[in-house]
C-alpha cells in the first residue's frame, strides 16, 4: 500500500516480529476508520509506522532520543520501553516523511494516550491493543467493544492496563489517567 522502501526500511529496523504485528495494527486502524469515518489512508500509515522506534536496545533508544531532544519524565526514564512512542513520531518525521502531525500525534501517544484524544489517536491505541495475534486476559471484550462503543473500549483497554502496570509494581504514566478521565467524563455526558 505504501512504497516498498518504507516496509523495507520499517522491517529492517524493528525486526520481522514487530513489523507483522505492525500490518496487523494497519489493518485493524484502516477497518476503524472506515467504520468510524477517519481518513482510512492516515489510519493505514500511522498503524504501519506505529513502532517505528521500536528498539530493544536500552542504550541506543536512550541515544536516539537524546539526538532528537526528547525530554523523558520520570515514567519514562523508569520504563524506557515507553519512549518509543514520542522517539517513533520524531523517527516518522525525519526517516519516513511522514509531515502530517495527526499521524505523527498518533505515533507519539500510542502506547499512553493523552487527555482529549483525536479520533486518529483513539482508533491507533485501540488497534495496537486489539490487533488478531494479541492474545492477553480481558482482551476478547475490548476487541468486540472497539467496533461497538470507541471510548467504552479505550476506557476498559486503560482500566486494564493500569491494573496490569500496577500489579507488576510499575509507575502509571500520567497522560494514561489523564485519557482515562477524560473518557469517562466524556461518556457521562453522552
Ligand atoms: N500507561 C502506561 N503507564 C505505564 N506503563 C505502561 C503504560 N502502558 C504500557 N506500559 C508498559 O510499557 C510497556 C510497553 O507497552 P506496549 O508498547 O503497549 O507493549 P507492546 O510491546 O506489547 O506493544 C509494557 O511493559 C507496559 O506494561
Amino acid at each position: 500500500m505504501f512504497e516498498k522502501w518504507i516496509h523495507e526500511k520499517l522491517e529492517d529496523e524493528i525486526g520481522t516480529v514487530r513489523y507483522n504485528h505492525s500490518l496487523d495494527v494497519m489493518k485493524v486502524s484502516m477497518e476503524l476508520a472506515k467504520l468510524y469515518g477517519e481518513n482510512e489512508k492516515k489510519a493505514a500509515l500511522a498503524g504501519l509506522l506505529h513502532d517505528c522506534a521500536k528498539i530493544r536496545e536500552k542504550r541506543k533508544l536512550l541515544k536516539m532520543a537524546g539526538e532528537f531532544g526528547i525530554i523523558l519524565d520520570n515514567v519514562m526514564k523508569n520504563n524506557v520501553e515507553l519512549i518509543h512512542g514520542p522517539l517513533g513520531a520524531e523517527v516518522a518525521r525525519k526517516e519516513y516523511n511522514v509531515l502530517d502531525i495527526e499521524i505523527l500525534s498518533a505515533i507519539k501517544y500510542h502506547t499512553v494516550g493523552k487527555e482529549d484524544m483525536s479520533l486518529l489517536e483513539k482508533i491507533i491505541f485501540i488497534a495496537d491493543y486489539i490487533e488478531p495475534n494479541r492474545k492477553f486476559k480481558g482482551v476478547e471484550e475490548v476487541r468486540k467493544l472497539a467496533f461497538e462503543d470507541l471510548n467504552a473500549s479505550l476506557i476498559l483497554a486503560m482500566d486494564n492496563t493500569i491494573k496490569f502496570v500496577i500489579y507488576g509494581g510499575g509507575l502509571i504514566h500520567l497522560n494514561t489517567v489523564k485519557a482515562r478521565n477524560y473518557l469517562k467524563l466524556e461518556k457521562s455526558l453522552e
